[in-house]
């Protein structure tokens, strides 16, 4: 027999991006993977009523374009923009989400590209992942050369996040080769990746200086990915914790709030290497963290903040890596310019 389906729509993502630079601003709010069947469990916790409102907010004639193919949208000018949002919060909607990990915590893998990437190569990379179903309860961020980070943006599914891999500690000024974070906000980034090992040995970037540029970076209202980690030399000589907890130190000195940030424990011996942390090696730092924030922050940042492992994950190694329980996602480098990186934001599935 047939059963009748009763039409209702869930919603995955909810997300908002500025398309254009020029005279006027014009944004795309994008509904993604919309589901009619009745019996699926809403992924996000947004149901049919945001899509009315969505339609309600059309037909009063708030945007130009409706619904090509059901789930876009497009504003006529950022004050509508603006108003829309003042109606309906997409931070609530995107943190209501549900994931299947216990911890309540969503997975959320990073992609650092680094220093590599051309025009050619970044366009097959997002369109490999425009094309891919990825997990919509694993959030993903794209750190991406900042020269491309524009170029990124418009090629990337409007849910990936955009990340700058730096950026400096004051809004502006005579910091010849610097960024700052109010422009990798201004073209559409929503995160920054600080303090990677390589900042840190290449360039010289201390604890201190690293600390400084979360704490503007966040007051600027970017995303932070606080990274992390030994070295080889450090942890033979039983170095780990100590490293960590005092890199870790740095950064609570000067953040106040941890909403906006996940931390990276990547460490320097396994980037790059080829030789990966076991998972039970990963899993004990990622421990000692928690219990680190439980000591030195509060109870409820330990089970709130997102800790990544970063190093060598390949899609090979990112399954039994992502079992682990304190494990909350990646930061992957060279894996993330290569279509594997899809099965990597897949870990969980
Ligand atoms: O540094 C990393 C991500 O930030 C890890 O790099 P690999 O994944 O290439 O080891």
């Amino acid at each position: 027999m047939h059963s009748k389906l009763v039409p209702k729509v869930y919603i995955q993502s909810v997300r908002c991006i500025p398309t254009h630079y020029h005279s006027h601003y014009h944004y795309h709010y994008f509904l993604r993977s919309c589901s009619m069947d009745a019996n699926q469990p809403s992924v996000s916790g947004v149901t049919a009523d945001v899509l009315k409102a969505v339609v309600s907010q059309a037909l009063l004639g708030k945007f130009t374009a409706v619904f090509p193919k059901l789930f876009k949208c497009q504003w006529k000018t950022y004050e509508g923009q603006k108003k829309f949002f003042a109606n309906f919060s997409t931070e609530n909607i995107i943190t209501a989400s549900n994931s299947n990990n216990m911890s309540g915590r969503k997975f959320c893998v990073g992609g650092n590209w680094k220093m590599n990437g051309d025009q050619k190569s970044i366009a097959d990379i997002c369109k490999t992942l425009s094309g891919a179903a990825l997990d919509p309860n694993t959030e993903v961020v794209i750190g991406c050369p900042s020269i491309y980070l524009m170029y990124a943006r418009n090629l990337l599914p409007c849910e990936l996040g955009l990340a700058g891999q730096n950026a400096y500690k004051v809004a502006k000024g005579a910091f010849t080769g610097e960024i700052s974070p109010a422009m990798l906000k201004d073209i559409g980034a929503d995160w920054v990746i600080l303090g990677h090992s390589e900042r840190r040995a290449i360039f010289k970037e201390s604890d201190e200086l690293i600390a400084e540029k979360a704490e503007h970076a966040l007051a600027e209202g970017l995303k932070v990915i606080a990274c992390i980690g030994e070295t080889l030399q450090e942890r033979e000589a039983g170095k780990t914790n100590e490293v960590v907890a005092r890199q870790m130190c740095a950064y609570a000195q000067k953040i106040k709030d941890w909403k906006n940030v996940v931390v990276a424990y990547e460490p320097v011996w396994a980037i790059g290497t080829g030789k990966t942390a076991t998972p039970d090696q990963a899993q004990e730092v990622h421990a000692f963290l928690r219990q680190w924030l439980i000591d030195n922050i509060s109870k409820e940042v330990s089970a709130s903040l997102r800790i990544q492992y970063g190093g060598s994950v390949t899609a090979a190694n990112a399954k039994e890596l992502a079992k682990k329980p304190d494990i909350d996602g990646f930061l992957v480098g060279g894996a993330s310019l290569k279509p594997e990186f899809v099965d990597i934001i897949n870990a969980r599935q």
